[in-house]
């Protein structure tokens, strides 16, 4: 059944603005002007569904859009367009992510705990254990900022398995640790799969996907290139990995440039367009039909970067008003007289003085 998944992407892409400036930033933002920003697309349009209590794995090369995924099934970026569905509470561990470096790890366990939705007092009752699991000894009281980058990760690991989310996101936290660690964090997973937790596994070391994950999804340049049973998806990334690295390097640099080219050129009409034509040819839809189911699971859950033409009329008319109240003021003019006369308003208004 459709319904059965505890995550659902449909069409999702992200786009980032490489601004040169700050004050082109500003401008795009209120659509002041055309501002020449190369656009890149860090995903290209990605469906996939995660099944309650399966464990996915997502691999692919550096730079290829995981964490960009992870990052927005647990809600810390936005995407760019199309819809992100997540059933459950998600809890995020990745190096680093989630922590505040500048709060001591008591104090990232206490704010964590909350932001999860628990009271002080079940806050107060994982507190030994969290510190317990995580290992760090007495730095539990210095900021985070002062950690190593294991630390970090293992102060992050012990508070996202004790906060005990729906659906765990793991994201490269495996890779820092040292061995004893590694096996309390696999035990601790193993344990989350037996009671039915779904889990996102996102790593560069096929061994450990091998080990966890039912399932992997290979992305690649910001596509989902393939998705399937996970011995199947890791034999083709192994194949890939093997041709890729037959190649020259001049090969390689070629082929990486060209990825990377149609990440900058895509276009996100041509890919609502493609979407649609997919509706009519497939599902036997009209072409109205089809571009307003398109156009909604592209952009119900967006709002838009850029301010919108009404909205922009509404800011300079707040500010014209505001101004012209101002002035009035100023002026000691009446608001009839200065709407009358409004250069008056450049004329202030002199006070008799009483003799
Ligand atoms: N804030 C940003 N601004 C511009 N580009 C970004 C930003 N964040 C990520 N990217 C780009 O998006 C692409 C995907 O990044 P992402 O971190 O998702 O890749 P990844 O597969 O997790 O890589 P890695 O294996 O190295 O962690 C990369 O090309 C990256 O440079």
């Amino acid at each position: 059944m459709d319904t059965e998944y505890k995550i659902k992407l449909d069409n999702v892409t992200k786009e980032y603005d490489l601004y040169k400036t700050k004050s082109d930033r500003m401008r795009n933002f209120f659509n002041l002007g055309n501002v020449e920003v190369p656009h890149f697309w860090s995903l290209k349009g990605v469906s996939m569904t995660v099944k309650p209590g399966e464990t996915l794995g997502i691999i692919g090369i550096n730079g290829s859009g995981k964490s960009t995924i992870s990052n927005i099934i647990s809600g810390i970026i936005p995407q760019t367009t199309g819809t992100v569905t997540v059933n459950g509470d998600t809890s995020i561990i990745s190096i680093g992510a989630g922590l505040k470096w500048n709060l001591t790890g008591d104090e990232n366990i206490r704010l964590k705990g909350l932001m999860q939705g628990l009271s002080i007092k079940e806050i107060a009752e994982l507190r030994d254990s969290i510190v317990d699991f995580a290992d760090i000894g007495n730095f539990i009281n210095q900021p985070v900022k002062d950690y190593s980058t294991g630390m970090r990760s293992r102060l992050g690991f012990a508070i996202a398995v004790h906060i005990n989310p729906d659906i765990m996101i793991i994201d490269e936290a495996l890779s820092v640790g040292d061995d004893t660690f590694y096996q309390k964090c696999v035990d601790k997973i193993m344990e989350f799969k037996e009671q039915g937790k779904t889990i996102l596994f996102v790593s560069h070391s096929l061994k450990q996907v091998e080990m966890l994950c039912d399932r992997v999804a290979w992305m690649h340049f910001g596509d989902l290139r393939e998705i399937g049973e996970a011995g199947e998806v890791i034999q083709h990334y192994r194949d890939f990995s093997e041709d890729f690295k037959k190649k020259t390097a001049k090969e390689r640099r070629e082929y990486q440039q060209d990825k990377k080219q149609d990440q900058l050129d895509f276009n996100i009409e041509t890919y609502q367009d493609t979407l649609i034509d997919q509706e009519v040819k497939v599902n036997g839809f009209s072409h109205k039909e089809a571009a307003r189911k398109v156009g909604k699971v592209l952009y119900k859950q967006i709002s838009p970067a850029k301010m919108t033409t009404p909205t922009k009329w509404m800011v300079a008319l707040s500010v014209f008003v505001l101004l012209f109240f101002s002035m009035v003021n100023i002026s000691g003019h009446s608001i009839k007289h200065s709407v009358k006369d409004p250069v008056s308003l450049v004329h202030p208004r002199m006070h008799k003085m009483r003799k």
